[in-house]
């Protein structure tokens, strides 16, 4: 099943709240018109703008998935305001989104980054929206062996509403955890090489890898949809074990 893209007409980047909506994609610059139409993109006459008022030149949507307490809204808030939530835990209800615009290869990419609820009642709200997803970033709690075990159902329900060509990364959050700990690292690895997905650990508390994971979902989306036909396919796993290695692996 191929992932369609809808193009939005100008200043329809709004609130999609209202239904799930396709994220759209669009491009003003570093697309060659070959790659544009292959992917079925066209050239707007200019970037679209956010409604941050942020112009960018592609739009995806992401998604936050796993385990109720595992880290989801926290993650989100570090990665768009560089704050911690901190204090008493307040689950969230149904399902939100926040948009961030990064530049990428000098190319405006805007995620639109959905938070889900993680309990089970609100699954059935949830499914609606695996469909129009780029990129699934699914969490556990390394503190947390429940929400580890629970990743093989997780990842059944991805494959069952999600599209099959989905980019998938898996993270294990709270890894400043040390104490709490029940989840080793290698454990995910594991895990992660078995599924054939890109696998980190992150904190929202401290900031360990959060841009990273996001950049590196950035990225693999950026090049599938705008990678010349002679350019090498992007290494996501390869690109995360680099960028950890140079910034020695576990600064924020
Ligand atoms: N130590 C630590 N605590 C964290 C981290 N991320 C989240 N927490 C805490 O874990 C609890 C749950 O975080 P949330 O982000 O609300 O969890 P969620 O996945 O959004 O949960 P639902 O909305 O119910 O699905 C909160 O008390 C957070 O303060 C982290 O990286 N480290
Ligand atoms: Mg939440």
């Amino acid at each position: 099943m191929s992932r369609k893209k809808t193009v939005k007409a100008k200043g329809s980047s709004k609130s999609p709240k209202a239904s799930p909506s396709s994220a759209s994609g669009r491009t003003g610059k570093g697309l060659s018109a070959a790659a544009a139409a292959s992917s079925g993109l066209v050239y707007p006459s200019r970037p679209s703008i956010s409604n941050s008022g942020e112009f960018y030149d592609i739009s995806f949507k992401v998604m936050l998935v796993g385990d109720s307490g595992v880290g989801k809204t926290c993650l989100l808030v570090r990665f768009k305001d560089g704050a911690f939530l901190a204090g008493s835990f307040i689950s969230t209800v149904g399902i939100d989104f926040r948009n961030k615009v990064m530049s990428i290869d000098a190319v405006k990419v805007k995620l639109q980054i959905w938070d889900t609820a993680g309990q089970e009642r609100f699954r059935s709200v949830t499914h609606a929206y695996y469909r129009d997803a780029h990129a699934l970033l699914l969490l556990y709690d390394v503190t947390n062996k429940a929400s580890f075990d629970n990743i093989r159902a997780w990842l059944t329900e991805i494959h069952e509403y999600a599209q099959q060509d989905v980019v998938v990364m898996l993270l294990g959050n709270k890894a400043d955890s040390t104490h709490n700990r029940v989840v080793k690292r290698e454990e995910g690895e594991k895990l992660a090489k078995e599924f054939g997905v890109p696998f980190m650990e992150t904190s929202a508390k401290s900031g360990l890898n959060v841009e990273l994971a996001f950049t590196a979902v950035a990225k693999e989306l950026k090049h599938r949809t705008m990678k010349e036909p002679d350019e090498p396919k992007f290494q996501l796993q390869e690109y995360v074990d680099k960028e950890m290695r140079t910034v020695g692996c576990c600064s924020s």
